[in-house]
């Protein structure tokens, strides 16, 4: 395998008395679509926060690109290109979605626009959020209001605020969460179109996408993963199976 983009090395999380991550290790490579999957309350959300930099593990290491970034904080990790999209972005409902990128592109570029002219300055970072706004299938949308955007649409800027990052992997907490079936459609082909220009880490309930995305899926069950591999590995795993008894999914 590639030297991963993203390593988890033991990672230990409890709350009380409830260990939620329970020494969980994983390696993401170069371009990899990576599910996280696991019954409610498995520690999903626990472990993608751990990762982002929101959480603090208790034990164990998060390592991006060779550095090792347990002890950073989201920001500093978000620079490094670790980035985080659904859930958290707040899209700003009365700027124009090029504006929304435009806003990204400068919070990751600091003030390196300052040094061009204000002109100069101006259209390189709409030239950046117009980009972002191409890879995410909104360019023809760009003059729109984000409040004027469709639920799917403003998925779709979300991914795109990230992108404007220049992130190298992105977490992608339940990206499908609330979209209907058309726009689970759109967002699965662009995401898969996206695939291999970055390496993503997915925390996603819909088991269809999951299956038709994914390189790899890793199983968490209350907080250990019990089994990592590709998606017809982990259907024929008996563990996930009998993780996910009564439950059709995994069938
Ligand atoms: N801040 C917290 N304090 C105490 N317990 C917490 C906290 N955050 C999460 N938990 C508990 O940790 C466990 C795992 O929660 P988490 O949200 O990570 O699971 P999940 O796999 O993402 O679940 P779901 O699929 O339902 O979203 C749950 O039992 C939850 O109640």
């Amino acid at each position: 395998m590639a030297e991963p983009i993203l390593r988890l090395d033991g990672l230990r999380k409890r709350f009380g008395g409830l260990a939620v991550t329970d020494g969980v290790s994983l390696e993401v490579p170069p371009g990899e679509i990576h599910a996280v999957i696991g019954p409610n309350g498995a520690g999903k959300t626990t472990l993608i926060h751990q990762v982002s930099g929101t959480l603090r593990p208790d034990a164990g290491r998060v390592v991006f690109a060779g550095r090792d970034v347990t002890a950073l904080s989201l920001a500093r990790r978000a620079r490094l290109g670790l980035a985080r999209s659904f859930q958290v972005t707040s899209i700003l409902p009365g700027f124009t979605a090029l504006e929304n990128a435009a806003l990204a592109v400068q919070a990751r570029s600091g003030s390196s626009f300052r040094f061009l002219r204000p002109a100069a300055s101006e259209a390189a970072l709409n030239q950046a959020a117009m980009d972002a706004l191409e890879r995410t299938g909104l360019a023809d949308r760009a003059a729109v209001p984000a409040a004027a955007l469709s639920h799917g649409e403003r998925r779709q800027l979300e991914l795109a605020i990230a992108l404007a990052m220049q992130p190298r992997l992105l977490l992608l907490d339940e990206p499908l969460a609330g979209a209907g079936p058309e726009e689970t459609e759109r967002l699965v082909a662009l995401l898969r179109g996206l695939k291999r220009r970055y390496a993503f880490l997915l925390v996603e309930h819909d088991m269809q996408a999951v299956f038709a995305l994914a390189d790899r899926i890793s199983v968490l069950v209350y907080g250990r993963i019990v089994a990592t591999g590709t998606p017809d590995a982990i259907r024929a795993d008996p563990e996930v199976r009998a993780a996910y008894l009564g439950e059709d999914e995994a069938a």
